[in-house]
């Protein structure tokens, strides 16, 4: 089990500020590999992300899009993209047999597709977005474009650091990533409507499947929550001006457990206004097999993963099958189990080894 000195009560705050002197940055690079080996999760001030982007999309896009017309939502659903993008309402994904109360729309960084015909099913994961009429919200697309852009920059330097913080030099984890024009990272603007009574799970506990995720809380709404190693839930509230980044289960797994995916969840929000999140998921390879993958890590960031200790059960949902099957595959199983309405339309063939009964209800958050 862990050792009480690696356990956290809170999540820490890191400055990107520091970056900018040689001794500033080996404090955030001790800073980031405690988070990393410990917590799993931290924030970020500082950051490279332009202000007045986030200011745009929090103050004025994301209400907007959340507003308009149903049909208008539905034009763009996602069972029209085999690429699993587009809107998703309320009610259609569970988490641990609970409905989510959460409405969604998934947008992808522009991407230069691979797939010709023969090749794998996975190599059609990643695509273009379906975008809400440009009429209906003026300025929309070209912002959203840029944030994803911006955060997908700041993705790439922070895999950087996190290799750096892991001992293993900053071009560590580059191998990890095709060339940026063949990469697709993907986007997702979530409202929390406001329950009175019964299910408060805004989404249930969870581990994030990927890599990295850096997250905007893009309203003051408190309701995120991180466990600890003794599986407490930890308050993690909007602080204005940062990310939280957190690690996922196929950065844990390459990295024999020395970085921790660390589970989370969010309550409905309380009072009378919802909330909104940003959360951008970065993505390796479509090739690459974890499984193949041996980092090299100096014998003192072993200790620190020895002092820490194992993590014992937490109460999220546990996958996936990173054995094996190149990284697409497995991305793409999990697509299929959370949005099983897009799969059977476009993924027939898996969706029957996946659902050899049929499906019926919602599906899992991924
Ligand atoms: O909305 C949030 O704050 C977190 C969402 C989340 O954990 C996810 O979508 O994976
Ligand atoms: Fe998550």
């Amino acid at each position: 089990m862990h050792t009480d000195a690696s356990n956290f009560s809170s999540v820490p705050v890191l400055d990107y500020a520091l970056l900018s002197s040689a001794a500033g940055r080996n404090t955030f690079i001790i800073q980031l590999r405690h988070a990393l080996i410990n917590v799993g999760f931290l924030y970020l001030k500082n950051h490279s992300v332009r202000h007045e982007i986030v200011d745009k999309l929090m103050n004025y896009y994301i209400p907007k899009l959340f507003d308009l017309p149903q049909e208008a939502k539905d034009k763009i659903k996602m069972p029209n993209s085999e690429h699993f993008l587009g809107y998703s309402r309320l009610g259609t994904e569970l988490t641990k047999g609970q409905v989510d109360q959460r409405e969604q729309f998934d947008f992808g960084t522009k991407h230069k597709c691979r797939w010709q015909k023969g090749d794998p099913d996975y190599y059609r994961l990643w695509g273009p977005s379906q975008w809400p009429d440009e009429e209906l919200i003026p300025g929309f697309r070209e912002t959203m474009e840029m944030y994803l852009e911006e955060v997908e920059q700041l993705g790439y330097k922070f895999s950087s650091l996190l290799a750096e913080a892991l001992g293993l030099g900053p071009k560590g984890l580059e191998h990890f990533y095709d060339t940026q024009d063949m990469m697709q990272h993907r986007g997702k603007i979530v409202k929390y409507p406001v329950i009175t009574g019964g299910n408060d799970q805004g989404v249930g506990p969870h581990y994030d499947a990927g890599f990295l995720t850096l997250l905007l809380q893009a309203s003051p709404h408190r309701g995120l929550q991180v466990q600890n190693l003794s599986g407490e839930w930890i308050d993690a509230p909007p602080i204005p001006g940062t990310f939280v980044i957190n690690i996922g289960k196929a950065f844990e797994f390459v990295t024999r457990g020395v970085a921790r995916a660390t589970s989370h969840r969010v309550l409905s929000p309380k009072g009378d206004t919802p909330r909104y999140s940003v959360p951008f998921f970065q993505n390796i390879s479509l090739t690459i097999k974890l499984v193949d993958e041996v980092l090299d890590f100096p014998p003192e960031i072993l200790q620190l993963r020895d002092k820490r200790g194992t993590v014992g059960a937490t109460d999220s949902v546990n996958f996936t099958e990173f054995d094996r099957e190149p990284s697409g595959h497995v991305n793409l199983i999990g697509r299929v189990k959370s949005h099983p309405d897009t799969a059977v339309t476009h993924y027939p063939e898996l969706f029957n080894n996946i659902f050899p009964n049929g499906h019926s209800g919602g599906a899992s958050a991924y």
